[in-house]
């Protein structure tokens, strides 16, 4: 599945009525279809009391269409214009006069406000047709005012905007002043890019992406390049196979290179992760000091502790790994590492002695890099970075609101320039790869939002790359193992109780469902 901006949907409709044949106003007709179906299965009474909102564009043209249909399945519906009827045209302005022809209730908010807030009142439950992908400025008044006293019923009134939330920018996710805060949004053909960017997830709610007959095959028929959204279908065609007569060998051994006196816990909950995601071996290179207490508690692991000065890896550290690491099928580096002084000549000299193995850069291991990424760009292998918006503001030498502001650009431009497969992390993680896809992942709590949680995370990536997943499909894949680990396991522990160790057991319980499905 894609996910679309509003070009790309512009593009979507005018091949579907120009080229294809199918007029707009059948489009709208299918569109408002579609969105009765779910206001019917969704209702949150016997006989609900309905209030549509249609704005001026195309966006109100199906409010007229949801309206109608309503009415003709006997529910009590009202329709409120917010905009003025002689401002409709086009397809809107057809199923407006079919409306009126039909000789249907209707009020107009200009005229008489009070009328409006009447019916708001009694509805169970209000459908937002104000303003779809076509919004171009601020809103303003009247616009709003109603959009505020919608708003007033969230989590009161049962709120399904059509297409997207009004006043919510389809790109990029900023509210335009105001917008409506959803409970559902149905949305036509793709989910909106705007769902899962900035204020996005605050204001969609609970989405579904219904068919109006525009055909999704256009998207390749032009050549359309749209983000991709992490779905379980696609996750499970990236999961790398699991041949049965596989053996320890078959199935990787990932080298885990973290640790200092300070983090103990962060290289043992990415071998951890690395073991229970089905590499065969997990060795953990850990400086010497911390070496007994991370062995007690990781027995399924394999060790190599090396010289350290001050609780951190130094220089001799690298002599005694440098001959090992031909063995090992892929790389995690950084988790626990901290940002010692000479760590920015002793994580280039690692990176030297690696023989082109794909690498997995995460936590403090970024910090070290983020001076000296050409090392990246010319590494032989793949390499794989996994920062937190913090981390990528640091990599960037910019601000962790500019990352946040524009997290699709920043994940496109970094992994372009430095020819990485990157995953951005955050509420809505982002996956880029060198050559300009983009995956968005639609899961994820804020129950994972504890330190070790990303730790996890590295270790199956490193974890799936070992048992022969490319690059993409390791990201792909443990991005959305750990995001729904975090959602299921929020529902039995809390949003507050979740440890790294559960979502370890998470993705376990999702490669345990997957399997079975
Ligand atoms: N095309 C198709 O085949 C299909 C399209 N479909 C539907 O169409 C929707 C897109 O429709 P759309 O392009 O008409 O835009 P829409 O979101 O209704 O708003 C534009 C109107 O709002 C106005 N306006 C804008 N910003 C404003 C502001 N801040 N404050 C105040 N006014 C503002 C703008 O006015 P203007 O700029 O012209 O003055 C214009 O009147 C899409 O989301 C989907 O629901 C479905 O039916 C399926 C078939
Ligand atoms: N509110 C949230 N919604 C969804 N995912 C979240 C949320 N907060 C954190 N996460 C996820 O939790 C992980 C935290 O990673 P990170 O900040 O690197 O943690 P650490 O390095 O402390 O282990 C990331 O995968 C991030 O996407
Ligand atoms: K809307």
């Amino acid at each position: 599945m894609f996910v679309a901006g509003q070009k790309e949907m512009q593009q979507l409709d005018q091949y579907t009525i120009e080229k294809i044949g199918l007029p707009g106003i059948v489009l709208m007709e299918n569109a408002g279809e579609r969105v009765v179906e779910e206001i019917m299965a969704s209702a949150p009474c016997h006989n609900p009391v309905v209030l549509v909102l249609a704005g001026g564009g195309n966006n109100g043209g199906d409010g007229f269409v949801i309206a109608r249909r309503l009415f003709d399945l006997d529910v009590q519906v009202h329709l409120c214009l917010i905009s003025t009827p002689n401002r409709l045209k086009g397809d809107a302005k057809v199923h407006y006069d079919v409306y009126i022809n039909r000789g249907l209730p209707i009020s107009f908010y200009q005229d008489n406000s009070n009328i409006f807030m009447s019916h708001l009142q009694q509805a169970d439950i209000l459908i937002d047709a104000i303003f779809g992908t076509g919004i171009n400025r601020l809103i303003r008044e009247p616009y709003d005012q109603v959009i505020h006293m919608v708003n007033e019923y969230a989590g009161k009134k049962l709120i399904i905007s059509v297409d997207i939330p009004s006043g919510l920018n389809s790109d990029n996710g900023k509210v335009q002043g105001v917008a409506v805060k959803a409970d559902k949004t149905i949305t036509f053909v793709f989910p909106k890019t705007g769902f899962f960017l900035n204020d996005g997830p605050m204001h969609v709610g609970e989405w579904k992406a219904v068919d109006i007959s525009v055909p999704k095959s256009i998207v390749h028929d032009l050549g359309i390049k749209m983000p991709n959204l992490i779905t379980e279908n696609l996750v499970k065609a990236s999961i790398p196979l699991r041949p049965h007569h596989g053996h320890k060998g078959t199935f990787g051994h990932v080298l885990v290179v973290g640790g200092s006196r300070s983090f103990v816990g962060a290289p043992v909950f990415t071998a951890k992760a690395v073991l229970h995601s089905g590499a065969g071996l997990a060795t953990l290179a850990i400086p010497e000091n911390i070496y007994s207490i991370a062995a007690n508690i990781s027995p399924e692991a394999l060790f190599l502790p090396l010289s350290e000065t001050d609780g951190h890896f130094d220089a001799r550290a690298i002599l005694e790994i440098s001959p090992r690491l031909g063995q090992f099928t892929s790389i995690a580096i950084g988790p626990g590492m901290s940002r010692f002084p000479g760590g920015e000549a002793w994580i280039e000299s690692f990176i030297q002695h690696l023989n082109g193995q794909p690498i997995v850069v995460d936590a403090d291991a970024l910090y070290l890099f983020r001076n000296q990424l050409e090392i990246i760009r010319e590494y032989q292998g793949d390499v794989l970075f996994s920062p937190h918006p913090g981390e990528m503001a640091n990599l960037l030498h910019t601000s962790i609101k500019e990352v946040e502001e524009n997290r699709l650009e920043v994940a496109t431009f970094f992994a372009k320039k430095y020819e990485v497969y990157l995953l951005l992390k955050g509420h809505r993680p982002i996956i880029a790869t060198p050559a300009g896809n983009l995956y968005i992942n639609p899961f994820g709590h804020d129950a994972l939002g504890k330190g070790g949680s990303g730790d996890v995370l590295t270790g199956v990536i490193a974890s799936f790359l070992s048992q022969g997943a490319s690059p993409t499909e390791a990201l792909v894949s443990a991005s959305y193992l750990h995001a729904k680990a975090g959602e299921d396991k929020a529902r039995m522990l809390s949003h507050y109780g979740v440890m790294p160790m559960d979502i370890i057991e998470g993705i376990r319980d999702q490669l345990v469902s997957m399997e079975r499905k």
